[in-house]
């Protein structure tokens, strides 16, 4: 993998799922395959593992270190940069991960808040991802703000708050919330050498007006090349087919979302549109029936265009 070192990480970033066996055991050995299918059919070039889409919160600590591994040494060479999530309900864990992420050559890591436990003030929070930057304090480290799961409603930009006296290592955050306010004060308050990423994918480009450097989300794992092409027109400044493209992931998420869209659906509908074996999620999450899978591919082929 290229250095981190001001390896700014900017574009579009894939969320990547986990890929499990028929009985529910990881399956390293889909993630090469997946890696090939993200850069050769979606053109994504950073991904992020072990997240919200990679059902994270439902491995073991074990699981997690085998898919960073894994994930690190089939990017090389082929990903700009793989950002690996810590956050674990207890520090300890989110401490060792922290540590295994800078032994395998991640580039980076992010953090979530605790959500068992959770933090009741900007500090507790600034104060629990200072003690996991601080074992792996040469790798980049990201704040990962997405309040709708975590249930802490802490504003990110109140993290931000002199941030790299606590955190040296600070790169940027990866929001994924829709108060646009706080992203903007965020993307304000930020380094020039920092990432504001934002993570509600039915929304890009609206972060993208308010300077968002880049987006990380699950629906680039299938939507990768037609999101590339919405930034592109953003940069160009052709808004109208940026909102064009935007408006198509609308539909198609606003369908998706009317039968019930969650992560069993986006996992199936991964499966069915990328032709890999992701396999199942994990319970709680249920697995959803291949029909209605199917009934949003069929949306999907309707409305984008193979790239
Ligand atoms: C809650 C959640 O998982 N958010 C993801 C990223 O953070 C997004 O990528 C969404 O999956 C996406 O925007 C679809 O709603
Ligand atoms: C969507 C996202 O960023 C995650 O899965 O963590």
């Amino acid at each position: 993998m290229a250095p981190a070192v001001n390896n700014k990480l900017t574009g579009l970033v894939a969320a990547t799922f986990t890929p499990f066996t028929t009985q529910g055991e990881i399956n390293l050995s889909e993630i090469g395959p997946y890696i090939d299918y993200l850069k050769e059919k979606q053109g994504v070039n950073s991904i992020f593992v072990n997240g919200t889409t990679g059902e994270s919160m439902s491995l073991s600590v074990a699981e997690r270190r085998d898919l960073a591994e894994e994930w690190c040494r089939k990017a090389k060479g082929k990903m700009d940069q793989v950002i690996v999530h810590v956050g674990c309900m207890s520090l300890k864990d989110s401490q060792e991960l922290a540590r295994h992420a800078a032994q395998i050559g991640a580039d980076g890591i992010a953090v979530i808040s605790p959500s068992f436990f959770k933090p009741s003030t900007a500090d507790a929070l600034r104060t629990f991802l200072h003690e996991v930057s601080s074992v792996a304090p040469n790798l980049p480290f990201f704040y990962y703000h997405i309040p709708s799961v975590t249930g802490v409603n802490i504003l990110a930009r109140d993290i931000l708050e002199d941030v790299w006296e606590l955190i040296p290592s600070f790169k940027g955050v990866k929001f994924s919330g829709s108060d646009l306010m706080d992203f903007g004060q965020c993307v304000s308050y930020c380094q020039t050498h920092w990432s504001v990423l934002y993570g509600v994918d039915e929304q890009l480009l609206a972060a993208l007006v308010m300077g968002a450097d880049g987006a990380v989300g699950s629906t680039y794992n299938y939507l990768g090349c037609h999101a590339s092409e919405l930034m592109s027109a953003f940069e160009k400044g052709n808004i109208v087919q940026a909102r064009t493209i935007q408006f198509k992931m609308q539909e198609l998420l606003s369908y998706a979302k009317k039968l019930g869209f969650d992560l069993g659906v986006n996992k199936q509908l991964m499966n069915e549109l990328s032709g890999l074996c992701l396999g199942p999620p994990r319970l709680p999450v249920m697995q959803c029936p291949m029909s209605e899978a199917l009934t949003i591919a069929k949306k999907y082929r309707s409305l984008f265009t193979e790239c």
